[in-house]
């Protein structure tokens, strides 16, 4: 089967203009089959508190009304996505952006309100990878934003790393599939003191005892979490660490195994 990178970018690196421009120049130079994945939940954020709209974040993910809705569809369908889009075209990438709604590429189920009401955020439902490979095998570039969207109409905010997770399973049919999280730090820190400190290696079974010794917390509790998924069902490898990951000479990342 031949290869397929899905890489995801972490809201820091898209708040600080010199480190995304350095990660599109690595990612427009990465060879091969590619699909890139971008959060934005700090843009977000930052941007609603402007209008005057406060944002509430339960065990990692968003509580999205209405007028949140509104708020995320313009920061990561808009303002992200189409930035990056542009620089990437600057880069002679032929970048196509796209939300879950786009090519009806990903389908989501608005979350059931059990405890928690979330509004609307989405669960992945369905990824259609043969209209995503249409695009790939045309040689254009998807950029996903954290957007899906129900079939009926209705966009559904979704969290990018579980956006990520989901695109790269539903890709693992048809190509040999690696996933890599590119975030701030150098991969899972054992000290979250100390940078320098990746975790090399993390199983199912480590992944327990670190979950057990407080060493995770966060959003690496759900990053992981969907890193396991992604291993369960069709995803070659993950990886997890800063952008310079994706060159050869940096070795310093953490690589998940199941
Ligand atoms: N042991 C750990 N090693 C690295 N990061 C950790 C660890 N425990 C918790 N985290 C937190 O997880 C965050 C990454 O998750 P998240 O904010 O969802 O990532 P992203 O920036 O990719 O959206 C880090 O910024 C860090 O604050
Ligand atoms: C439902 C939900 O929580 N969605 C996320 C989507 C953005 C995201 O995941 O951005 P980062 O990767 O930058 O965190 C949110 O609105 O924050």
């Amino acid at each position: 089967m031949e290869k397929l990178s899905i890489i995801k970018i972490g809201g820091n690196i898209i708040e600080d203009e010199a480190s995304l421009n350095a990660f599109l120049k690595l990612f427009s130079n990465l060879e091969g089959k590619k699909i890139l994945v971008h959060g934005g939940g700090k843009r977000a954020t930052h941007i609603a508190s402007k209008l005057g709209i406060e944002s509430k974040m339960v065990n990692g993910r968003r509580i999205t009304d209405a007028e949140t809705l509104e708020v995320i569809t313009m920061v990561y369908g808009g303002l992200v996505n189409k930035n990056v889009v542009a620089k990437l075209q600057a880069m002679g990438t032929d970048a196509i952006g796209l939300t879950g709604a786009d090519i009806n590429s990903i389908q989501s189920d608005k979350r059931p309100v059990k405890e928690i009401d979330f509004g609307f955020v989405g669960d992945v439902k369905k990824v259609a990878n043969n209209s995503i490979d249409k695009l790939i095998k045309a040689d254009f570039t998807p950029v996903f934003c954290a957007i899906t969207h129900d079939g009926k109409g209705q966009l559904l905010n979704t969290n990018a790393d579980t956006i990520t997770s989901t695109i790269a399973v539903g890709m693992s049919e048809l190509y040999d599939t690696s996933i890599y999280y590119c975030f701030e730090l150098n991969g899972v820190l054992q000290d979250f003191d100390d940078k320098d400190s990746v975790i090399k290696h993390i199983d199912s079974k480590t992944y327990q005892q670190l979950l057990k010794d407080e060493v995770i917390s966060d959003g690496m509790i759900p990053k992981l979490d969907n890193c396991f998924d992604a291993l369960h069902n069709g995803v070659q490898k993950v990886h997890i660490g800063n952008t310079s990951m994706l060159t050869k000479e940096n070795e310093l990342f953490t690589t998940i195994t199941l």
